[in-house]
């Protein structure tokens, strides 16, 4: 027998399972009949697509019993099975990426978040809840040796060798005192019925039924074995058969999420290509949506038969979160997964998807505050993406992204920003680089407010790449208020005499702040406030450079601003007529630090700044 030790996040998450989801015990079952859905998927596929397994035979079912005495529940599949090498890969370790980084969040949390624990997919180990040992027992199809999985659910479990008659799994719970409760016949028909009843294979319940004479006296009892779950694939269904309980069955079967859908989406196409679609947004965004190695949510089937769930390509990245099923009646069964890729009618069916996906979107929008509210608050970033990844739609994703706005409370479309411009106005303006509330308080939006502009706060980070890569909207350009040139529509036109007039005093701020600032200049859009930084036209906003600085692109850190000034500002007045050098020093390094504090911008010596500061307002 050969002893292993659990991968490190195995035993964490074990820990957690046991600790965090017993108010949701009954989860298990659905997990391990799951599995064995799946094993099925995997066997089926391969006596159509490979010529090795053409002898395999495959009579697909899932079995469960039970034995009180013992204290043991069985469930048994018939599918693809397990070898040495796949039991210590499979049940010893979490191949998922992103698991350390996921147990770590969930450890801080006090609360722990069961939801948070359910869309990351317990799996298997979460019959460990419910039982103080398994036992799995199981064969690969095409392979001769079976293997016996042993474990405790602590330290590390034993692998052996075991006797199997054919291919397929066993698993073998040895229930707990409050897992007992499992292992009685209604409660088995109940938790399939809700998890599992649109499992596409069959899955039997054997138990023994008692007998009574027409006295009432008990004679003995039978053992009965009984179909327990409907077992169609219920996209294949027509529409007006099911019923909101049957899709959200569904969902949390392949979703492996405990909460319903937040809304899904069934079409079938007839006609040139044949297929059917059934997609589900989740309620909150997976676990691993900002993952670069995220898990794909979308199975696709091939006139019923499992191809795979593996394939990220069935959806754009940007669309990562949607769940379901894709099954197409024109592909060939035995098509490789290799070769998908290249597949037209699958490309085909693949657009066609993101085309009704996006549409639903419009309709929630349109239909439903509640939901939409919801959908913005988990997807708005990951459409964004859409805006630089998916030309074809960006007319589409144009309409659902949403943004804050300088005079909004909540999110707002470009539609409605459109609608309120001003007759005369020529662009969307926009101001990035920092949260909500900075972006908000921001100098730079003082001469927007005075002439009634609207000015969309972007105060994602990913919105600096993407308002570039959007172009225009409908025959708008995009502005950035913190830019240099922005002013021109928005400022007061140039006073000549004014300009000549504060010349010097730009001279002086110039100089004092030396290699500090790209220019110094007069600005016409400031009201209330002294100063103001902005980006040179091509220059990357000074937020923008410190990302990328963080990314390890150090070459952009030094990036410069344009420090505007007020020339009507008392502060700035004051230096008019000094030659006071330290003065003049001082009330430069103020006005610029002080406009840098304002847009979020770590200043690079607060103790110089509060020491002028202090010097100053001593004078
Ligand atoms: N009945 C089974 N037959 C064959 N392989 C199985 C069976 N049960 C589990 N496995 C293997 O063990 C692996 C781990 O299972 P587990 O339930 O922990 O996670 P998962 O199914 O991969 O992920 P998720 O639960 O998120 O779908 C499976 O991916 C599969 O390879």
């Amino acid at each position: 027998m050969a002893q292993h030790q659990f991968q490190t996040e195995v035993s964490q998450l074990l820990h957690l399972i046991i600790h965090s989801l017993y108010s949701n015990r009954e989860i298990f079952l659905r997990e391990i009949v799951s599995n064995a859905s799946d094993a099925l998927d995997k066997l089926k596929y391969l006596t159509v697509a490979d010529d090795a397994y053409k002898s395999v035979t495959f009579d697909p079912r899932i079995d469960i019993s039970f034995d009180k005495d013992a204290k043991t529940l069985t469930i048994a599949d018939t599918g693809i099975g397990m070898n040495e090498q796949d039991l210590t890969e499979s049940l010893g370790t979490i191949a998922r990426s992103g698991t350390r980084a996921f147990l770590e969040k969930l450890a801080e949390d006090a609360k722990k978040d069961s939801n948070l624990i359910g869309q990351f997919g317990v799996g298997f180990y979460s019959a460990f809840m419910v039982a103080d040992k398994i036992d799995v027992i199981t064969k690969k199809a095409g392979e001769d040796q079976a293997w016996k999985w042993t474990s405790d659910g602590k330290e590390g479990y034993d692998i052996e060798k075991a006797q199997r008659d054919s291919q397929g799994t066993t698993v073998i719970l040895h229930l707990t005192e409050e897992g007992l409760e499992f292992a009685n016949r209604w409660s088995i028909e109940d938790i399939i019925k809700r998890y599992s009843n649109h499992v596409a294979f069959p899955i039997y319940l054997t138990f023994e039924e008692k007998k009574w004479d027409d006295k009432g006296k008990e004679t003995g009892s039978e053992t009965k074995t009984e179909r327990i779950n409907s077992g169609t694939a219920i996209w294949r269904q027509a529409k007006n058969e099911l019923k909101e309980e049957d899709y959200v069955e569904f969902y949390k079967q392949i979703g492996h999420d405990s909460e319903p859908p937040l809304f899904y989406l069934h079409t079938r196409a007839e006609g040139t290509l044949e297929y059917t679609t059934l997609f589900y947004i989740p309620e909150k965004a997976p676990f691993d949506l900002y993952n670069v190695d995220y898990k794909a949510g979308v199975k696709l089937y091939v006139k019923r038969v499992f191809i795979t769930d593996d394939d990220k390509e069935l959806m754009p990245t940007y669309l990562r979160f949607v769940r379901g099923v894709i099954d197409s009646e024109d592909l060939p069964l035995n098509v490789s997964r290799e070769i998908l890729q290249q597949n037209k009618v699958l490309l085909n069916i693949k657009n066609a998807s993101v085309k009704k996906l996006l549409s639903e979107f419009k309709t929630i929008s349109e239909n439903n505050k509640e939901k939409w509210e919801t959908f913005v608050s988990q997807y708005n970033r990951p459409l964004k993406e859409g805006l630089y990844q998916d030309f074809t739609n960006r007319e589409a994703l144009q309409e659902l992204v949403r943004f804050k706005s300088s005079s909004e409370e909540g999110w707002t479309s470009l539609a409605d920003y459109t609608g309120r411009m001003k007759s005369d106005q020529k662009y969307i303006y926009y101001i990035t680089g920092g949260d909500e509330k900075t972006l908000k308080a921001s100098p730079l939006l003082e001469a927007y407010r005075a002439k009634n502009i609207e000015v969309l706060i972007m105060d994602d980070e990913i919105d600096d790449i993407v308002i570039p890569s959007m172009g225009k909207y409908k025959d708008w350009e995009f502005k950035a208020v913190n830019r240099s040139g922005a002013d021109e529509e928005i400022g007061e036109k140039k006073d000549k005499n004014a300009e000549k007039e504060i010349k010097p005093v730009l001279e002086k701020i110039k100089n004092a702040l030396g290699d500090r600032v790209k220019d110094v200049k007069l600005s016409r859009r400031l009201h209330d406030s002294p100063s103001c930084i902005v980006a040179d036209e091509n220059d990357p906003t000074i937020q923008m450079a410190q990302m990328l600085k963080a990314m390890g692109q150090g070459e952009m850190a030094d990036v410069k601003p344009i420090l505007e000034i007020n020339g009507d500002h008392p502060i700035v007045v004051s230096i008019k007529n000094t030659d006071d050098e330290e003065r003049i020093a001082d009330t430069a390094g103020v006005l610029l630090d002080q406009a840098l504090l304002l847009e979020g911008v770590k200043i690079k010596d607060p103790a110089d700044f509060v020491k002028r500061l202090n010097r100053l307002l001593s004078k």
